[in-house]
């Protein structure tokens, strides 16, 4: 990549060179985590100082993992903060591939909602959007990214992509298409995703932030990436959280 295409990355603070992006970049993934369970916390306080109760959607897969006890263990009245992955894969809440499950266990205090309000994957979809939007705007939206290009559950190519990316769209949940397995998957869409007062998005890996890079400069295999609608959205700054 060009000197002149490559965001500038500061430690510990962000570039204005990436417009509607705030890069911080950590030593490593403790620091990283460490950093982001301290911003959530402002969030989820101010929320709550605000309105009496907070809302918050988390991302799956591994990369919340490390972020979760140290979260869970903020001075916090987690009674009122509602939580809910921000998408599931469809499989059994119990299975350990369950975002649900991640979450529930991650974070025993907060009232946790599981997207599983139906027997299919559709009915689901119907009842959790109507649930979320009933909690907007959210205090918090944290999400990851798959190396892919992909967040939440909504992956490049899937059928029904566009709308699901849609900023004019209605604030809602869909049914996603995953690559690889578990297939089936429930997601938020954009315009509910960006619906909040903080959208964060927790990075791990040289590989990722090559991606972000990618995507932050518009190069030509980002542009059809999940990834790159979500990082110029020209809504909400993205605030990325990056360990190596
Ligand atoms: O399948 C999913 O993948 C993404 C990325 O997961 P990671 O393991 O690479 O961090 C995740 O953000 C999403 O919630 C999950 O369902």
């Amino acid at each position: 990549m060009p000197a002149s295409e490559r965001p500038v990355v500061g430690r510990n603070h962000w570039s204005q060179e990436m417009p509607g992006s705030l890069f911080q970049a950590y030593p490593d993934r403790d620091a990283c985590v460490r950093g982001l369970a301290g911003d959530l916390h402002a969030c989820l306080q101010r929320a709550l100082a605000a309105d009496g109760r907070a809302r918050m959607l988390m991302p799956g897969g591994s990369s919340p993992q490390a972020l979760f006890p140290l979260l869970a263990a903020q001075a916090l009245d987690w009674g009122r903060v509602d939580t809910t992955p921000g998408d599931e894969r469809w499989v059994d809440r119990e299975d350990e591939r369950s975002n649900f499950r991640l979450l529930r266990e991650g974070l025993p205090q907060a009232c946790c909602l599981d997207p599983r309000l139906a027997d299919t994957a559709e009915e689901s979809a119907r009842l959790w959007g109507e649930r979320m939007r009933e909690w907007l705007p959210f205090s918090v939206v944290l999400l990851g990214v798959g190396g892919d290009g992909h967040f939440a559950s909504l992956f490049p190519g899937m059928p029904g992509l566009d709308q699901a990316l849609d900023l004019q769209a209605a604030p809602d949940a869909l049914v996603g298409h995953a690559p690889d397995e578990p297939r089936l998957r429930i997601s938020a869409n954009l315009a509910m995703l960006l619906d909040s007062d903080w959208v964060g998005l927790l990075v791990f890996g040289e590989d990722k932030k090559r991606l972000i890079y990618a995507a932050l400069a518009h190069q030509q295999a980002s542009l059809s990436q999940p990834i790159h609608a979500l990082l110029h959205n020209g809504i909400r700054p993205v605030h990325i959280h990056w360990a190596p």
